[in-house]
């Protein structure tokens, strides 16, 4: 039996490991609560756009495993951000980078992807917004995602951001949407409405708003209420294996791989003007 006392201690022990990890955040980088059924929602608050930092990585992952400590039926992923689920890595962390901290971005990126596709728990995501490449990678690492109609869009801009995407992003993608269109995908960068995204199979349903998505992620949840715990992960987990064993085996290349794209002069120049061009929409707008 879950309960809610023991979940406010939770929370209180990922804010303390957060402020300890980050040199300023005021305030948990995600809102954690556990309903009476045992379904959990992490919600991202790391303002303005929930960009991933070695922190915010880290207090997802930390959730996780808290979540699965507790024995937690399930967890909704989603954000606090109106209109953001999230902008992917955090730009400044790739940005004229500290070497040592590039390495542990690396580490709790890979950490994280790790942790959520192999995670015992049922996981979820309620994308209410944005959410490109970082996060479309974090939603995919999930069981079931579901998309609110509108303004939202999801898809792996990476190339747009000048990194090719690693082999195992997109073999993570692939195993979601095939072959065909994960090409599609990957080679245009292409930002896909909730609608396109269904019919390509990158969500699994189109909500009216983030309520809906959060509701339709419960339902999902409670769809394995009459399933064994241990089986319904054993399953999972076997049918996953191949994707962890190939990513342990080469996690050190695929380390190496990401680090020198970022270092790369030529990544760091592009870098900057994307950076630019990100400011001056801001003043445009303004003007
Ligand atoms: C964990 C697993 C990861 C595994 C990944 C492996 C594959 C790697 C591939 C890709 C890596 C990336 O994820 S690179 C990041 C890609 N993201 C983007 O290109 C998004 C860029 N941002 C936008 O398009 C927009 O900001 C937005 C649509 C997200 C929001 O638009 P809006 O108009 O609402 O807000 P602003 O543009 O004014 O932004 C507000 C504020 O936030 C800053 N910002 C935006 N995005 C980022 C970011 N990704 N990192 C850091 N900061 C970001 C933006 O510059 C503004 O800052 P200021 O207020 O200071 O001007």
């Amino acid at each position: 039996m879950f309960h809610l006392r023991k979940v406010s201690r939770d929370v209180a022990r990922v804010a303390v490991k957060t402020r300890r990890l980050s040199s300023a955040p005021e305030r948990s980088l995600v809102d954690l609560s556990v309903d009476k059924e045992g379904i959990a929602i992490v919600q991202m608050q790391r303002a303005p756009v929930n960009s991933l930092n070695i922190e915010l990585m880290r207090t997802i992952c930390d959730s996780v495993s808290d979540l699965e400590k507790d024995k937690c039926k399930g967890m909704i992923l989603t954000s606090a951000s109106p209109n953001i689920f999230s902008a992917g890595m955090d730009l400044m962390e790739l940005h004229n980078p500290d070497m040592k901290r590039l390495e542990e971005f690396s580490k709790s990126m890979f950490d994280l992807v790790l942790k959520l596709f192999g995670s015992k728990i049922v996981t979820t995501a309620a994308i209410d917004g944005y959410s490109g490449a970082g996060a479309c990678v974090v939603a995919l690492a999930l069981d079931y995602r579901s998309m609110t109609a509108g303004k939202a869009r999801i898809g792996l801009n990476d190339t747009a951001v000048g990194i090719p995407p690693a082999k195992w992003v997109a073999d993570l993608m692939t195993r979601t949407m095939g072959q065909r269109n994960t090409e599609l995908a990957l080679t245009s960068s292409f930002m896909f409405p909730a609608e396109r995204a269904l019919q390509v199979g990158l969500v699994d349903e189109v909500a009216k708003d983030k309520e809906d998505a959060v509701e339709r992620c419960k339902k999902f949840i409670k769809l394995y209420d009459n399933i064994l715990p241990a089986v319904r992960t054993h399953t999972k987990l076997s049918l996953r294996q191949d994707f962890i064993v190939e990513f342990e085996k080469n996690r050190e290349q695929y380390l190496k791989d990401f680090m020198n794209t970022i270092t790369n002069p030529a990544f760091q120049n592009g870098l900057d003007i994307y950076i630019s061009s990100l400011k001056q929409k801001k003043v445009k707008a303004a003007a």
